[in-house]
């Protein structure tokens, strides 16, 4: 038997509990949990074959109740002694995309980038276009691109036209770009027909991952008008590999700012499901903004009603973003478009003077939010490297 000590001060303690999906050498991908420096291996651990399986899918699709048990299980075997094989050391571990990603939803739900957004890309419309402040406006993105932290991501290549040009030329990106976001992930899906209520959020909602919705602004400046962003974003878009499930949240649920006009009813919550997130951006290694994820307008429990209104139905694996969390500073924007006001005011970077990624950039994006024991805990990063376009001449 092994004790497992977690580390003062840990990001990983028992209140987080997060899970995800690791392999070591030969062996197949399986689901672990992580406690402090270490993952659990939880079909070994709990001797139950759901955790055998390379994605969380199978156990999500059990359901909240089982949910909540298997926590408690968990909670109570790492107190003690775990079996020997069945602990390993996270620097020891590959990481994997944690669930077999459904379709995938991207909200923009700050009304600081929104309004960034809207005077950069439309300088001549009012910031917010009417309906923002009415619904958790968001668009249809690509399930099958979404990749796991660590994954490279290759320059996309597309048809760019800058401002000035009279037509548009075909070549690699010159504008990529990140957001920081948030990504819930539906565990129990629902039936066509049948909406979600805002109330039935932690029914449904598994957990939470950082995400990056890498953005090439040239690409997507050309080509959104007027049914929205497409192959800008469709590319690639990253995740971190650790769930953490919404039971490690309860201590980070904070309200949502205030919303006026009041929201229809199907957008009430009975209680709001705002969350007291901080992240922090690093470009190369330097921290350049610190996006505060509380500053939300819209709740994930109103972004779930909204996607299932109209009667669409959900599936486990299924993945909502909350889009770009910036605050209202400067150095709490999550995007660089807007961090450098459409690259016009450049950020240092490692004493030099950046506006969008270059070939060998690195961004890593982390979060961080109160936990239940008093401390805090970490969702871990979503790290990504650029790499040259490949294959595309002009
Ligand atoms: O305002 C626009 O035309 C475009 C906005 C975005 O690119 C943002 C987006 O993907 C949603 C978000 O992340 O907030
Ligand atoms: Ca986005
Ligand atoms: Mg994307």
């Amino acid at each position: 038997m092994t004790t497992l000590t977690i580390p003062d001060g840990s990001l990983f303690g028992l209140d987080n509990l997060p899970y995800g999906v690791f392999s070591t050498p030969g062996a197949a991908p399986r689901v672990g949990v992580r406690v402090g420096d270490s993952v659990v291996d939880l079909a070994r651990a709990l001797g139950d074959d759901v955790f055998a399986r390379p994605t969380l899918n199978p156990f999500m699709e059990q359901g909240h109740r089982r949910w909540t048990a298997v926590r408690e299980q968990i909670t109570e075997l790492v107190s003690g002694d775990v079996p020997d094989g069945a602990v390993h050391p996270v620097g020891a571990v590959t990481l994997h995309l944690p669930f077999r990603v459904g379709d995938y939803v991207d909200f923009y739900a700050s009304e600081h980038h929104a309004a960034n957004l809207g005077r950069l890309f439309r300088p001549d419309a009012a910031p917010l276009m009417p309906n923002w402040k009415h619904l958790p406006v968001g668009y249809h993105g690509r399930g099958g691109t979404v990749v796991v932290s660590g994954t490279d991501i290759v320059r996309p290549c597309g048809q760019r036209k800058a401002p000035g040009e009279a037509a548009p030329t075909f070549g690699p990106s010159r504008r990529l770009d990140i957001e920081a976001e948030m990504g819930f992930v539906v565990g129990t899906g629902s039936e066509q027909g049948s909406p979600v209520s805002c109330d039935d959020f932690a029914e449904r909602v598994f957990g939470a991952v950082i995400v990056n919705d890498w953005s090439a602004r040239d690409i997507q400046s050309w080509e959104y008008v007027p049914l929205g962003p497409f192959l800008g974003k469709s590319f690639a878009t990253s995740v971190s590999p650790w769930v953490v499930p919404l039971l490690a949240l309860e201590a980070a649920r904070v309200d949502t700012p205030v919303q006026d006009p009041r929201p229809l009813p199907y957008l009430r919550e009975s209680r709001a499901w705002g969350l007291d997130v901080d992240m922090a951006v690093e470009w190369n290694g330097q921290e350049v903004s610190r996006p505060p994820y509380r500053e939300m307008y819209w709740s994930p429990a109103q972004m779930l009603a909204h996607m299932t209104v109209n009667g669409a139905s959900t599936r486990a694996g299924d993945l909502y973003a909350s889009g770009t969390v910036s605050g209202p500073e400067k150095g709490q924007r999550g995007a660089f478009i807007e961090l450098t006001w459409g690259g016009g005011e450049p950020v240092g970077v490692n004493g030099e003077e950046r506006t969008f990624l270059r070939d060998g950039d690195e961004v890593a994006i982390s979060a961080t939010a109160p936990g239940t024991a008093g401390g805090r805990i970490g969702f871990g990063e979503v790290r990504g490297r650029v790499l040259p376009a490949t294959g595309a001449g002009e």
